[in-house]
């Protein structure tokens, strides 16, 4: 699961991609393999149970400040969107590539309207037109994937009698829509069972549709700082009518306030509305940072970026993190470690799936579960809760 930051040049993407990824601590304890120079660790951040439970947790593969969790999720710079890329223009095979694996997208934009189309300096360009580009851009790019050969295609399901879902989804693989994504965007759509009956615009609402439920994207309304009201509300209007999720951030402020924090200046958590002064500096960043204190926390409450990641994470993938232990009572695995472990499931997710995340063998010799809360055995269809605390009780070979 990879989260992917867009946006066209200029916009302050890098910038984004930069602070989201700045973590202060040593990332090689993390079990993602190769790195590339485009994919960093950031983190969502949660409430931990601790906070509530009074608890001291001894994390394994998160990290615990303050009474939060911060959960590290992966994140891919996509670099190299322009107008006109589906067709070809000014990207490589990198950008779909990176495309195909993010699960949700983070659509970095200008809100003072100071970048054009191409990202060249202007006057004014509205924002909104990005954000209708960029999904139009996306959905151009599926439908090319489904029109190229469509009708030979349609006919052989048809005659071979084949699912239509099936087809499809294996169709899609590479983007990695699932034969649920299909059958969810043609019940959105109300399309007909044959394929052969399917318009161009029927293809067209199709690829649509898959996009907006295999790639869900929020708008990071970025440069906040310099932008006016009017501007950051009707751009929140004006997303909010598309369907999009919209938040002020302003990425320098918060890649500012990090490298504070990293070399040891302040005491900040990425999302807080304020920070502690450490050490004595320079009258020059003393004065960065109190224009960052009024200007961008005070004025928005934080600088958007954290809460744009967790809003990606928690309410466009619908992830909730959730807390295995061996020891019900005492909360810990057979080391002792307090909720050593969290795992990112989806909503809807059951004890069973837990079980499979932990360890395959945990997974197929799962007999039941324990709610550490209430003590209490949970069923089979269960559906896992925000911060829920489980034991899993397996036959071991
Ligand atoms: N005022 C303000 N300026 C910002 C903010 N974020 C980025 N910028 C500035 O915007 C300019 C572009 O930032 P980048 O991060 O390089 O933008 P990009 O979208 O990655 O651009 P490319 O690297 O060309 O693709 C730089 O001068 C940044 O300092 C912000 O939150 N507020």
């Amino acid at each position: 699961m990879e989260i992917g930051v867009v946006g066209k040049p200029n916009v302050g993407k890098s910038t984004f991609f930069s602070a989201a990824t700045l973590v202060d601590v040593d990332i090689a304890n993390y079990p993602f393999t190769t790195i590339d120079a485009n994919v960093g660790v950031t983190y969502a951040i949660a409430d931990h149970p601790c906070k509530e439970l009074n608890c001291t947790p001894n994390p394994q593969n998160y990290e615990y400040r303050d009474g939060k969790a911060l959960i590290p999720v992966k994140m891919i710079d996509v670099a190299g969107l322009v107008p006109g890329a589906h067709e070809g223009r000014g990207l490589g095979n990198k950008f779909l590539d990176d495309l195909r694996m993010a699960s949700a997208l983070i659509h970095v934009v200008d809100a003072t309207g100071k970048t054009d189309a191409e990202g060249q300096p202007t006057d004014y360009h509205d924002p909104v037109e990005d954000i209708e580009f960029l999904g139009k851009e996306i959905d151009y790019w599926i439908y090319g994937i489904l029109s190229k050969g469509w009708d030979k295609f349609a006919k052989r399901i048809k005659l071979q009698k084949m699912k239509l879902e099936t087809a499809i989804a294996e169709h899609l693989s590479g983007i990695g829509v699932t034969e649920n994504d299909v059958w969810e965007a043609m019940h959105r759509l109300g399309l007909s069972d044959d394929p052969t009956k399917w318009s161009e615009e029927d293809l067209l609402s199709f690829a649509s549709e898959i996009r907006k439920i295999n790639k869900p994207m929020i708008i990071a309304a970025n440069k906040a700082d310099a932008a006016s009201d009017e501007q950051i509300e009707r751009l929140k209007k004006e997303g909010e009518k598309r369907g999009y999720i919209v938040v002020p951030t302003s990425a320098a402020a918060e890649l500012t306030l990090r490298k504070a924090a990293k070399a040891g200046f302040i005491d900040y958590i990425p999302g807080s509305s304020d920070f502690k002064i450490l050490k004595p500096m320079s009258g020059k960043q003393e004065r960065a940072l109190k224009m960052i204190k009024e200007k961008v926390l005070d004025r928005f409450g934080s600088t958007g970026v954290q809460e744009v990641i967790n809003r990606a994470v928690f309410e466009l993938l619908q992830l909730i993190p959730v807390y295995p232990v061996q020891d019900e009572n005492k909360l810990t695995d057979q080391f002792g470690n307090v909720l050593p472990h969290v795992f990112l499931m989806k909503k809807g997710s059951t004890p069973r799936d837990l079980a499979f995340k932990v360890h395959t063998d945990l997974g197929k010799g799962f007999l039941y579960a324990i709610n550490a809360r209430t003590k209490r055995r949970i069923g089979e269809d269960y559906e896992l809760q925000f911060n829920d605390i489980i034991k899993i009780v397996a036959v071991t070979r």
